[in-house]
């Protein structure tokens, strides 16, 4: 199934895996077998298995620092094997968990790699590497001089993010690039990439293991098993919903009722009107998910919560009825 080129972003490149085998030398078992999914033009694609699925070597093989032992790997039509593998690796954004930053370089040495290496003009580097640090909210002038070890690992990352998208690649590749953040930082790195990726749409493929990132993250999602076998490809919803096997099931988690009410925001239902008696009720804004609404009204005893919208305008009630039955739909 291939995407109309007409509705495909500007810029973004569809990927096909077609039937992609990786057997390393003396290994008894391929460590990617058969793999075959389509990932659209400036989607979001989430790689996400247990350790040893396969992810990382199906992420290599696109920009070849993998090559495949079967099958083909195709962006925007064109076969991975035509293409030569340095030119390859420099049209594709690769961003890795240690951000891979080099230390002795400054943030914006280390942004302008790609284009030095392609021979662009200095000014047209240093626009492009201001704009870039800009986009992830690194201004130049504060954060250009300085070194990687000068810098947070939540902004290291974001560097790494700036670097691989400064020759503007129409193909990002990302292996667990959160992965080493903690928490907090985590979350916020990720709305901030979701952010920037809702401007840029670029053809994302994005390796992690953990299912909540890749709900988050994922326009689509395809669950890696053992043997680098895809167990299912699904947008995250359908996953949830419909897991295609056990092992799937337990992958994605017994929660994983709640972790679809972290899908939907209260915006997504018809609120009821707030009568009178629904002055004591407690209050979310419109776009808390229907997780945190839930949570809410077990944690306050009620079964609704008042909605508030835009500019702090009240917009209605919401029942634990209709949050049940949201989710279960
Ligand atoms: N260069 C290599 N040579 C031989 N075998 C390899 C090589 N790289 C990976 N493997 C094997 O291929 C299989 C898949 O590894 P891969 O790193 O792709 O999995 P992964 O799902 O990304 O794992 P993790 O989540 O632990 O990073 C594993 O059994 C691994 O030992």
């Amino acid at each position: 199934m291939s995407q109309d080129p007409s509705t495909a972003p500007v810029g973004a490149q569809e990927i096909v895996f077609d039937r992609v085998v990786k057997a390393y030398p003396g290994a008894a078992a391929p460590a990617v077998d058969d793999l075959s999914l389509t990932v659209p033009a400036g989607e979001i694609c989430v790689l996400l298995g247990p350790s040893g699925s396969g992810k990382t070597t199906a992420l290599m093989m696109v920009n070849r620092l993998a090559e495949p032992t079967g099958g083909d790997i195709r962006i925007g039509g064109r076969s991975v094997r035509d293409m030569d593998p340095i030119e390859l690796r420099r049209s594709i954004g690769y961003v890795i968990q240690s951000a891979g930053l080099f230390p002795h370089q400054t943030i914006a040495d280390n942004v302008a790699t790609v284009p030095r290496v392609l021979g662009w003009a200095k000014k047209r580097t240093r626009e492009r590497v201001a704009e870039l640090l800009d986009l992830v909210g690194l201004p130049v002038n504060e954060f250009g001089g300085r070194y990687p070890a000068q810098l947070s690992g939540g902004q290291r990352q974001r560097v790494g993010i700036a670097r691989a998208l400064a020759a503007d690649p129409p193909v990002m590749l990302m292996d667990e690039p959160f992965g080493a953040l903690d928490p907090i930082t985590r979350e916020h790195v990720q709305d901030e990439f979701l952010a920037l990726h809702d401007r840029i749409r670029k053809t994302v493929v994005f390796v992690s293991h953990d299912i909540d990132e890749a709900v988050k993250m994922g326009d689509r999602i395809a669950v890696l098993r053992e043997g680098g076998r895809l167990a299912q490809y699904d947008e995250p919803r359908t996953l949830l919903k419909e897991p295609a096997d056990a092992f799937v099931a337990r992958f994605v988690g017994a929660d994983r009722g709640l972790k679809r009410l972290s899908l939907l925001r209260l915006s997504d239902l018809e609120p009821a009107a707030a009568g009178e008696d629904s002055a004591g009720l407690p209050e979310l804004p419109a776009e808390a998910t229907l997780r945190a609404a839930l949570s809410l009204m077990v944690a306050q005893g009620t079964d609704r919560v008042r909605v508030r919208g835009a500019d702090d305008t009240r917009l209605g009630t919401v029942s634990l009825d209709a949050v049940r039955k949201a989710g279960a739909a």
